[in-house]
């Protein structure tokens, strides 16, 4: 594994570059993350991304040693669709991580009910009150994260801070921990935690494949950019954010 370490004093960015070939390699990392939040403070809270990319590292990661009862685990965003749903990163994330050494760990859902119909067509009164409740429910959370493990799509976003989408000037400033956000370009609504809360993770892992992310990480590498929200993170996270890159 070779690392190299950004450092732009020009833009106060920060971050680390690694190789990897196994998601087994990423999984031992965001463990050694985990096993050494529980050492400080006697707990870790995990927010994890949903999407395609994850499978591999949840099944790696659900399977590393670490006192899993100590780890309460969320999502960094969740689709608006009930928990049953082919497209819930809820039920994506109890099938795939919350099983075997990992299923000791808590897990903290956005939320139960939802209205009903598609969530696209929800008012932003409705996105606004499903937040209220995802924030009343998340309160009492240990915050701030100790890891986040994002993900970013072709267009730059990353959780479900989506580009050029309602809600997302909202999410980007917000004090609350959880904001709404309706993609122009992805089906659902969302509710995603904002940007101020990825930004005070201990720990940010930013696994990435293929030449198009690897495309839009050099263009968000250039600076702090609001049409790429993953760029806000690069730039802004407290602590270096690790980028993994893997072909
Ligand atoms: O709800 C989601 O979809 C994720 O939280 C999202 O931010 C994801 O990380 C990116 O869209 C990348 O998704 P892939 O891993 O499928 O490319």
């Amino acid at each position: 594994m070779t690392a190299t370490e950004h450092a732009s004093t020009a833009t106060q960015s920060n971050w680390i570059t690694r190789d990897y070939h196994a998601a087994a390699e990423l999984a031992q990392a965001i463990a050694d993350a985990l096993r050494a939040a529980i050492g400080a403070r006697g707990q870790a809270l995990l927010a994890v991304s949903g999407g395609r990319s994850p499978l591999a590292l949840f099944a790696a990661l659900r399977e590393q040693e670490l006192p899993w009862e100590r780890v309460t685990v969320l999502l960094a965003d969740e689709r608006c669709v009930p928990p049953d749903h082919a497209d819930s990163n809820s039920a994506l994330v109890r099938e795939q991580l919350l099983q075997g050494r990992a299923a000791a760990a808590s897990w903290q859902p956005f939320f139960g009910q939802l209205p009903g119909g598609d969530s696209a067509d929800w008012s932003e009164a409705e996105l606004a009150a499903l937040a209220d409740g995802a924030n009343a429910a998340l309160a009492a959370l240990p915050w701030p994260l100790d890891v986040l493990v994002l993900g970013m799509g072709e267009d730059g976003h990353t959780a479900s801070l989506f580009p050029a989408s309602p809600g997302l000037e909202a999410a980007l400033h917000s004090s609350a921990r959880v904001a709404w956000v309706r993609p122009v370009a992805a089906a659902h609504s969302r509710l995603t935690l904002t940007l101020p809360t990825l930004l005070e993770a201990g720990s940010v892992f930013l696994p990435l494949a293929g030449a198009a992310k690897l495309a839009v990480f050099a263009r968000a590498s250039q600076g702090p950019q609001p049409e790429l929200p993953i760029s806000l993170v690069l730039h802004g996270a407290r602590h270096p954010v690790q980028v993994w890159l893997t072909p």
